[in-house]
């Protein structure tokens, strides 16, 4: 099966990395000089240095050409969450589409799935997400994703396009789920980052992670997801991962910030993108609308914002009136 990755950051490399051994693979980089070194060094400096590029992955900056490779294929879009209209839009119009975005589209409020049901309501689409730090997949570590779509043949499809010896992919029917679970975990990641940074110790970062997933939980049921899935790899796998392992760019915003740093510089230094950043003031416009008591997440938004302090943001959840757990 042909397989054509959009975006070559650092998950979008490790994944067509992953699948190039496979299925034949290419992987499109919109800046020629990138795909240019990529193709002379077989590895990729700017996003993923850590790991080699297979000989076998194509690397193409010609638009056309990467849409060509997968016409009978797989498409996975692979930018961040603020290209992924743009992206979708210019897909043929009855591809099969998957992408690996975890966010709410912050102009809109929208996840993925309603995106892609607005610019595209012709193509067979779905989202690949899970617990999955890009450096571990490029390095063959044991895996586990999740491919959700309503589409059952677009689903075994996915299995069979990502599925291998290193990486297990299941199945969900629950797109709308997958996606709360993916967008807020950074959100989280951010508040456990903070807290860690802080110092607030160990009972706290599972005091943050389990109220977490329970704001997840409300906000996914209100959107119409099923509660299985917050307890799948989307939702607590992925929230436990990014929550405590200093690999995720989210977690390292909130432990940068309880250190004294601007958001600003946060985001210069890191040179990848935090998504939580831009999805944390959409989950908590989204909450609003539903009546969803979302108190971390609207702590992660006043400090993001400058509005409170670290301490402050503590202050405030420490200080809301008690209450029953469920
Ligand atoms: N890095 C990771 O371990 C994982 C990341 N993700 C998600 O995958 C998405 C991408 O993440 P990364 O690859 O890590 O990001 P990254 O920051 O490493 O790379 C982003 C890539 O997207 C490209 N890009 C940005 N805007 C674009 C546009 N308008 N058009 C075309 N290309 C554009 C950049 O040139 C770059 O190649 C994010 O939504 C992230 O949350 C999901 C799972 C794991
Ligand atoms: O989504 C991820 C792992 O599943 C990566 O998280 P970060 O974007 O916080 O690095």
């Amino acid at each position: 099966m042909n397989i054509t990755v959009l975006g070559a950051g650092a998950w979008g490399t490790a994944l067509a990395a992953s699948t190039a051994s496979r299925h034949p693979t290419m992987l499109w980089a919109r800046d020629p000089e990138q795909a240019a070194h990529m193709r002379a060094l077989r590895r990729n400096e700017r996003y993923l240095p850590e790991a080699g590029l297979p000989e076998a992955l194509q690397v193409t900056p010609d638009f056309g050409a990467a849409l060509a490779h997968a016409r009978d294929g797989l498409l996975v879009i692979a930018t961040p969450m603020a290209a992924l209209r743009e992206m979708l839009a210019s897909v043929p119009e009855h591809a099969s589409v998957w992408w690996l975005c975890k966010g709410f589209e912050a102009r809109t409020g929208l996840l993925g799935h309603e995106v892609a049901r607005e610019v595209q309501p012709g193509a067979r689409a779905g989202v690949l997400s899970g617990p999955s730090f890009a450096v571990e997949v490029a390095r063959g570590l044991p895996t586990a994703l999740v491919a959700a779509t309503t589409d059952a043949a677009l689903a075994e499809a996915a299995v069979q396009a990502f599925h291998s010896d290193s990486l297990r992919v299941y199945t969900s029917a629950d797109p709308a789920g997958v996606e709360v679970g993916g967008a807020v975990k950074n959100v989280l990641a951010i508040a456990t980052g903070i807290a860690d940074g802080m110092g607030l110790g160990l009972n706290a970062r599972a005091a943050l992670i389990t109220r977490g997933l329970a704001e997840m939980t409300r906000l996914g049921l209100a959107l119409g997801a099923r509660a299985e899935t917050f307890m799948g790899l989307s939702g607590l796998g992925d929230l436990v991962l990014t929550a405590t392992g200093d690999l995720s760019r989210n977690r390292q915003v909130g432990l940068k910030l309880a250190g004294g740093q601007s958001l600003s510089q946060i985001l210069t230094e890191l040179g990848h993108v935090a998504e939580g950043v831009y999805s944390a003031p959409t989950v908590l416009q989204r909450a609003r609308e539903w009546a969803v008591e979302m108190p971390i997440t609207e702590a992660v938004v006043q400090v993001l914002d400058g509005r409170f302090t670290a301490r402050q943001g503590l202050e405030y959840l420490m200080g809301r009136s008690a209450r029953s757990e469920w």
